[in-house]
């Protein structure tokens, strides 16, 4: 399993450095590619926590790229022997073909956009709208295979971090987002109804794959997500926390600070029990999807290949294109 992964790892960092990918780097304490901004918080010599931030506009989907930029950056952060724990949340994010609200403008307007008669629209913020639908939908066999197996390192390498990851749930969390917040140890969401999270696979007309359904069961319990994942629930944050999908709901302007307190509640157990724990209690979950990977590869080629399922896509891509209008 650690050969696999390492070697694994080995061809993204070859691909990353082959595009070139790393546009900054500020000493140890700020790092960034493209899609992911990774900063570093605590003194030098101490234990320091870092946050990444999602950046892949319109709506910090998963795309092949930025899962390629995301798991290198998680793995310099393992590498890194002074950070212990890691936030993950999302930048702000400019959508579509709206002009963005002038910086000059009265704080509480700045999050916003402008529509096209120059009405200010309150748009809600995005986590992360999940896996990138346009790397599933008209492509070759081939491609899906590559774009499924990183998907599935994605989870793995979450899933088995030997750090402290938590995530601030600053926006909406459909599928794939909500994918990135149960692999974490501690989930904190903000308190805004227009935010959403859930599997909601089964609207799109697609399956959640076994390994993100044995997630959601360890997280929710088995009655919950079985109900959830056939309706494809998406849950506001009040339900969300009743359900457990995430663990706290708080002020969206205290996101951030609860959950750095929290994280240094954390943060005060030893490294090497926690995470001898950590390990007991996922790694009969991990070790389901490895001992098959090549197996799910293929089942997930075959079949979002299906022109049944092409179809809903399809379909479910024109509503998102057309919702607006
Ligand atoms: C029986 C045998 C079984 C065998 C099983 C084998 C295994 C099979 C496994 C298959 C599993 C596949 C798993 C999938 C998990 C996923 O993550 S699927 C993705 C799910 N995501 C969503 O449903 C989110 C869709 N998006 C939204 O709901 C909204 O966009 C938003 C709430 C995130 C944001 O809303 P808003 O701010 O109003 O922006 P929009 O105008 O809607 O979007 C802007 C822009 O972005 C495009 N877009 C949105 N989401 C995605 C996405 N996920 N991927 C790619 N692109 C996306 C959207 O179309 C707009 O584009 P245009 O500006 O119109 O071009």
């Amino acid at each position: 399993m650690a050969m696999a992964l390492r070697a694994a790892s080995r061809v993204l960092l070859r691909a990353g450095s082959r595009l070139g990918r790393r546009e900054a780097v500020d000493g140890a304490r700020r790092f960034a590619n493209k899609r992911v901004l990774v900063e570093t918080e605590g003194a030098a010599g101490a234990t320091r926590i870092a946050v990444m931030k999602f950046r892949n506009p319109p709506v910090n989907s998963l795309s092949l790229d930025f899962l390629t930029e995301f798991v290198i950056s998680l793995e310099k952060l393992e590498n890194d022997k002074s950070i212990r724990g890691v936030i993950l949340t999302s930048d702000s994010l400019k959508r579509g073909n709206q002009t963005k609200v002038a910086a000059t403008e009265k704080t509480e307007e700045k999050r916003a956009t402008r529509d096209h008669g120059g009405r200010l629209q309150e748009r809600p913020g995005i986590f992360s709208a999940g896996l990138d639908l346009l790397e599933m939908y008209g492509r070759n066999p081939a491609h899906y295979a590559e774009y499924w197996k990183a998907v599935q390192e994605l989870w793995l390498r979450l899933y088995l971090s030997s750090l402290t990851l938590m995530s601030a749930i600053n926006g909406a969390s459909p599928a794939g987002g909500c994918l990135l917040a149960i692999t974490c140890d501690y989930r904190i969401m903000a308190d805004n109804p227009k935010y959403t999270i859930g599997l909601n696979e089964s609207l799109l007309g697609i399956v959640a794959p076994f390994w993100l359904k044995d997630n959601y069961v360890n997280t929710i319990g088995h009655r919950a997500a079985e109900r959830a994942l056939q309706l494809g629930t998406l849950f506001p944050p009040a339900e969300a926390l009743k359900v457990g999908v995430v663990d706290e709901v708080v002020p969206e302007d205290q996101v951030h600070s609860k959950t750095l307190s929290v994280m240094a509640k954390w943060l005060a157990i030893p490294d090497h029990s926690r995470q001898l724990t950590k390990t007991m209690m996922r790694k009969a979950t991990a070790d389901n999807l490895i001992k098959q990977r090549e197996a799910d590869i293929q089942n997930f080629a075959s079949f979002i290949s299906r022109d049944s399922i092409q179809k809903s896509l399809h379909m479910y891509l024109e509503k998102l294109k057309h919702k607006k209008g």
